[in-house]
């Protein structure tokens, strides 16, 4: 493992920032951790950065131990929100300076932050103040900075968080595009789950302090270990129910058919709001029910529907839509509610 982090507990006082994180980034793998405000995202990726000492565990780098090195010792790059470029300096000298610190001779110098500004597409804007750049500009500047030096690591603490949806979109591929191609072992912070999704071979999602699940984001997605994580990423429909001799009567559906091995008990079921059809396409479905819909939000290529469940409860279908498409459902009409049984994901805990 290029990175590796080993029981890893933070406290500030009372709070338990981190309560023992354990979590390996391989060569070349971006990892993404994803969770709410308070997490410890950032304290886990400063522990890393060797901006926080941790109150226990250890973190290997390279399989080398840099509890305690001091972050220059590191080797690792790292590319912060708000930009923390070098305002009375050059772009060009702010790409330079990673190199400078360790004293690089001045054609390598050159030569290399040519290429990292090559790299982020801002050849010629090397003279440049970063106030003359836009947002956009500036990060892909702090990142050239992060890549120059050729680091082990690279960092990134919501790197997009400034900028405009757009912009953000683009640069979101640029950087993936960029990891990929130099095989640069990344981990990154965010709390915007579908930027987690875009960017990452694998996803740590983190609450209060712990990591809940890692893995592929469509394993995460459709097999969520976690009622938090099931909630988390993506939208979705937690039905709590009864599980008895491999099937559960839910609330408003029925008795639906359990997956083997499945013990009897409460049992919380997940659909996403994808699986479910209405109306007429749900005639064709094994598991059926009806509810009332309470709220459509058309999204363009797909619409939402808010239903009523006749047993009480809501749930929320996503409908695609073709262009030529009549609208699915009409607020206030009641429509039948239909779903596979091989679309439903029990949630193993919580
Ligand atoms: N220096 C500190 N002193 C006291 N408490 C701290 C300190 N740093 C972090 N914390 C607390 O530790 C917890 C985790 O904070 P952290 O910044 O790591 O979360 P986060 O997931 O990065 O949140 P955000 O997405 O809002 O940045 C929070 O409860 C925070 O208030």
């Amino acid at each position: 493992m290029e990175l590796s982090v080993k029981g890893i507990v933070r406290r500030f006082g009372q709070v338990v920032a981190l309560g023992g994180v354990d979590l390996d980034v391989a060569e070349g793998e971006f990892l993404t951790i994803l969770g709410p405000s308070g997490s410890g995202k950032t304290t886990l990726l400063k522990t890393v950065a060797g901006f926080e000492i941790p109150d226990e565990g250890r973190v290997l780098l390279g399989g080398e131990d840099v509890t305690l090195a001091p972050p220059r010792r590191r080797d690792v790059g790292m590319v912060f929100q708000n930009y923390a470029l070098f305002p009375h300096m050059s772009v060009a000298q702010n790409v330079a300076f990673p190199l400078e610190m360790r004293r690089r001779p001045r054609e390598e110098i050159a030569r290399r932050v040519a290429e990292a500004l090559r790299l982020v597409e801002l050849e010629g804007y090397g003279e440049r103040l970063p106030r003359q750049l836009s947002g956009g500009q500036q990060q892909r500047v702090a990142l050239a900075r992060a890549i120059v030096f050729g680091p082990r690591l690279l960092l990134l603490d919501e790197p997009f968080g400034a900028l405009d949806r757009k912009l953000r979109e683009a640069l979101q591929l640029e950087v993936r595009r960029l990891q990929r191609r130099l095989r640069l072992t990344t981990l990154f912070i965010t709390h915007d789950q579908e930027e987690a999704l875009i960017m990452s071979d694998r996803i740590a999602v983190m609450d209060k302090g712990r990591i809940e699940q890692v893995g592929p984001p469509g394993d995460l997605y459709a097999r969520p270990a976690t009622r938090f994580v099931a909630d988390f990423l993506g939208e979705s429909n937690l039905l709590d129910g009864a599980a008895r001799n491999r099937s559960a009567s839910i609330p408003g559906f029925g008795a639906v058919p359990l997956p083997a091995g499945q013990p009897d008990g409460p049992v919380t079921l997940l659909l996403r709001p994808e699986a479910l059809r209405v109306a007429a396409d749900a005639a064709a479905m094994p598991c059926r029910g009806q509810g009332r819909v309470v709220e459509t939000v058309f999204l363009g290529q797909s619409a939402k529907l808010r239903l009523a469940l006749d047993g009480g409860g809501e749930v929320l279908a996503r409908l695609s839509l073709r262009p030529s498409d009549p609208p699915p459902a009409r607020e206030g009409e009641t429509v039948a509610i239909g779903f596979a049984p091989e679309d439903l994901h029990v949630v193993p805990r919580g």
